[in-house]
């Protein structure tokens, strides 16, 4: 390993919650979601560098200037002059377009690397702002844990940990683009809505039954009509016994809360029977 080389972990997120609450002016949707980080992750190794270059072990994914960290590396430069650069390496282990956020927290982890690697000084308060402007989910991304997001989305109240969960991700073999599912997104259509008043009441009282009461995603009822596969995937979590199955962000990926590890992994296992699915287990962090 390089003397000045630096991997960090790129952690996955869920949504314990999503609702939204109407459509703003810019075009995007005004939020109220609980965000969750989970233990998948990518690996995202940074070489300083004279210029700026990013790579990754997954062709879904763009190389060089379309990649959200590059954009992140670019950002951080241009605000803050920084004429150096560095070679960016993205080990991918988080599904793409899943609803996982994988290419947001790659981003995120790049900014708070080449904060410190390129001895930049900005605050955590500073990085969010710029983070918020490459991406919704950026913010949250920065900061991990478990928090109440509004607005877009990049608007955060850091909660304690909510109740630990063991999960099991199950994701079928295509990605859905984010926008498509808000614009498909209809109000009138919603079957359940969340109660995310009692969701944060719950995670700060530590009472999990309650949490798992308030827990709903309105995007569902969106990604369904859209892809009905991914509303089978969910009841097939039910009937394999979880206490909780709900679309990631605006999906395709389902995770399902399992009674246990060995659950999950039995889930799992069920699950794989099945050709052409992602299926992983995973846990609240
Ligand atoms: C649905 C969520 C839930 O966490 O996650 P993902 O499923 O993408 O992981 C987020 O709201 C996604 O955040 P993110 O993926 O960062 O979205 P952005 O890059 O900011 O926006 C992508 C597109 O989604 C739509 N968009 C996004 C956020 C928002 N509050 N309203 C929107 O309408 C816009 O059409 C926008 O052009
Ligand atoms: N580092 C990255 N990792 C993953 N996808 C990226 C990355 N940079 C840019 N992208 C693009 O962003 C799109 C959505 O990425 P991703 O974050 O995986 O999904 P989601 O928004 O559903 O959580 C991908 O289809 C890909 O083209």
């Amino acid at each position: 390993m390089g003397e000045n080389q630096i991997i960090v972990n790129a952690y996955a997120k869920l949504n314990l919650s999503i609702d939204v609450l109407g459509k703003r002016s810019d075009g995007y949707h005004q939020v109220s979601m609980l965000m969750q980080s989970i233990s998948l992750h990518d690996e995202v190794s940074i070489y300083p560098s004279n210029g700026l270059t990013v790579e990754c072990n997954n062709a879904a994914v763009p190389s060089g200037p379309d990649n959200l960290a590059y954009k992140a590396a670019e950002l951080l430069k241009r605000e803050t002059n920084y004429e150096g650069g560095a070679r960016i390496v993205i080990n991918k282990n988080i599904p793409v377009a899943a609803g996982l956020a994988g290419g947001s927290s790659d981003a995120a982890a790049v900014m708070l690397a080449l904060n410190n690697l390129w001895g930049l000084r900005l605050t955590i308060g500073r990085l969010g702002h710029l983070a918020g402007r490459l991406g919704s989910d950026i913010p949250f991304c920065l900061l991990g844990g478990t928090c109440l997001a509004t607005e877009r989305g990049e608007r955060l109240t850091l909660l304690p940990p909510a109740p630990h969960f063991w999960l099991v991700l199950a994701k079928p073999d295509f990605g859905v683009p984010t926008a498509q599912v808000y614009d498909n997104f209809d109000p009138q259509k919603v079957q359940k809505r969340p109660n995310n008043r009692v969701a944060v009441k719950a995670i700060e009282a530590g009472d999990r039954e309650l949490l798992l009461q308030g827990m709903e995603n309105v995007l569902e009822s969106s990604t369904f009509r859209l892809y009905p596969q991914v509303e089978e995937i969910k009841e097939l979590m039910y009937r394999y016994g979880v206490e909780k199955a709900m679309m990631c962000g605006s999906g395709p990926t389902v995770f399902g809360i399992a009674r246990g590890k060995s659950h999950a992994s039995e889930i799992v296992r069920r699950l794989q029977e099945r050709n052409g699915i992602f299926v992983q287990v995973a846990e609240t962090i």
